[in-house]
C-alpha cells in the first residue's frame, strides 16, 4: 500500500507542442503550456476539461506513451523526462497503467479475452503457464466478470463488460498508478455508475491511485478525492473536490459547473459555456480564458494570471484572485 501524503507523480513546468501541418506549412500546436500538478499516494485527482483543453496529452506523458516538450514528470520519485528518462520509466513502467475510453477498441476482437487479460503477464514473462491462469480466474473475479467467461470474445460482453476486462488486465502486473482517460464516457449512465463503483472499490482493496480525466464536473464529482481544471493547456483551479463543487473559485470552472446537467427538472438541459475554445495553433494573448469570460478585465487580455494559492489546498490562475490576495 503507497504511503498516504506522499506524491506519487509530480509533474512541473510541464510543456507539450505538436507540430502540426496545414496548407500554410507547419506550426506549433500548444496542447500544455508549464502545467505543475501532484497526485498524491492513494488519492484520484479528476482531471477536467473541455475537449481538446490537453487532458489525454498529460495522461498519455505521465505514463510515458508520448515525450514532453519541456518540463519534469517525477513518477514515484524517478524523474522520467531527464537525461535518463527512459531508464527511468523503464524502473517504474509496470507501476504504472492506461484506461481508455473505448474498451472494444483496446481489446483484440480476434483474441479470447483470458488471453487479453494474460497477455501483461506472459510479457512480463514471470509466470508459469498454469499460475498466468490462476492469476487470470483471480482477476475476473476482482473485476467482477463471470466465471468461465475467459474463453469467450469481446464481441459477447456488453460495454460494461468490455471495461471490465480492460480494467482486470491493466490490474495484472499489480499497478500502483493508473491514468483513467475517460474510462466511462462510452458506456450508458447506468453502467457508468457500476463502473466508477468498480474503480473505487478496487482503489480501497488494492491502495491504487488515479488521475481520472474527464470532459465534466458530473462523473469525477462521485470519484475524485481533488480536481484540476485544464483550459486550454493551462490548469486554471485546483482543489479539494468538496471545495470546487461549493466554492467554485475561476470564472471558467462556474461555466462547467453550470454546464453538469441536473436531476431538478428546471435544469434538465445544461447550459453550454458561451464561445468556442480557442485554437492551440494562436492561442489568445493573457489569460487564454478572457474572450469567454464573463468577469473579463483589461490585464486579462495582456497578461497571462499565474496559478497561486487561493486557499487551503486550493490553487487558481485568475487576476480576480490576485487582485483580493
Ligand atoms: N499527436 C498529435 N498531433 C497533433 N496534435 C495533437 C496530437 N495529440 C493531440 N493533439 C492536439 O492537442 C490538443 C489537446 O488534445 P488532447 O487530446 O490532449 O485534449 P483532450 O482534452 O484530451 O480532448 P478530448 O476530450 O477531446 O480527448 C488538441 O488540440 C489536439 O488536437
Amino acid at each position: 500500500m503507497p504511503m498516504a501524503d506522499a506524491p506519487i507523480v509530480e509533474a512541473r513546468g510541464l510543456t507539450k507542442t505538436f507540430m502540426v501541418g496545414h496548407a500554410g506549412g507547419v506550426s506549433p500546436l500548444h496542447a500544455l503550456d508549464d502545467v505543475d500538478f501532484d497526485v498524491m499516494a492513494g488519492e484520484t485527482l479528476g482531471l477536467v476539461g473541455e475537449s481538446g483543453s490537453g487532458k489525454s496529452t498529460a495522461g498519455r506523458i505521465l505514463v510515458g506513451l508520448i515525450p514532453a516538450t519541456a518540463g519534469s514528470v517525477s513518477l514515484f520519485g524517478h524523474c522520467i523526462t531527464g537525461r535518463d528518462g527512459s531508464a527511468a520509466l523503464r524502473a517504474v513502467r509496470s507501476r504504472l497503467q492506461f484506461v481508455f475510453q473505448d474498451p472494444f477498441a483496446a481489446l483484440n476482437p480476434r483474441m479470447r479475452v483470458g488471453r487479453s487479460v494474460a497477455e501483461p503477464l506472459e510479457i512480463a514473462g514471470k509466470l508459469s503457464r498454469r499460475d498466468r491462469n490462476d492469476r487470470v480466474a483471480e482477476l475476473f473475479e476482482l473485476v467482477g466478470l463471470p466465471k468461465g467467461s475467459t474463453d469467450r470474445y469481446p464481441h459477447e460482453f456488453s460495454g460494461g463488460q468490455r471495461q471490465r476486462i480492460v480494467i482486470a488486465r491493466s490490474l495484472a502486473l499489480n499497478p500502483d498508478f493508473i491514468v483513467c482517460d475517460e474510462p466511462v464516457s462510452a458506456l450508458d449512465v447506468s453502467m457508468q455508475a457500476q463502473i466508477v463503483n468498480l474503480l473505487m472499490d478496487l482503489q480501497q482493496r488494492l491502495g491504487l491511485t488515479y488521475l481520472f480525466i474527464a470532459h465534466d464536473l458530473a462523473v469525477v464529482r462521485i470519484i475524485s478525492t481533488r480536481v484540476a481544471v485544464l483550459y486550454a493547456g493551462s490548469i486554471v483551479e485546483t482543489a479539494p473536490k468538496h471545495d470546487i463543487y461549493a466554492r467554485p473559485q475561476h470564472p471558467y470552472t462556474k461555466a462547467l459547473l453550470d454546464a453538469v446537467p441536473r436531476p431538478d427538472p428546471a435544469f434538465v438541459r445544461a447550459r453550454a459555456i458561451s464561445g468556442e475554445v480557442p485554437s492551440l495553433l494562436d492561442p489568445p494573448p493573457g489569460c487564454r480564458f478572457h474572450p469567454r469570460c464573463p468577469l473579463v478585465m483589461d490585464r486579462c487580455r495582456a497578461e497571462a494570471p499565474k496559478l497561486l494559492s487561493s486557499g487551503k489546498d486550493r490553487q487558481v490562475a485568475c487576476h480576480l484572485f490576485e487582485a483580493a490576495r
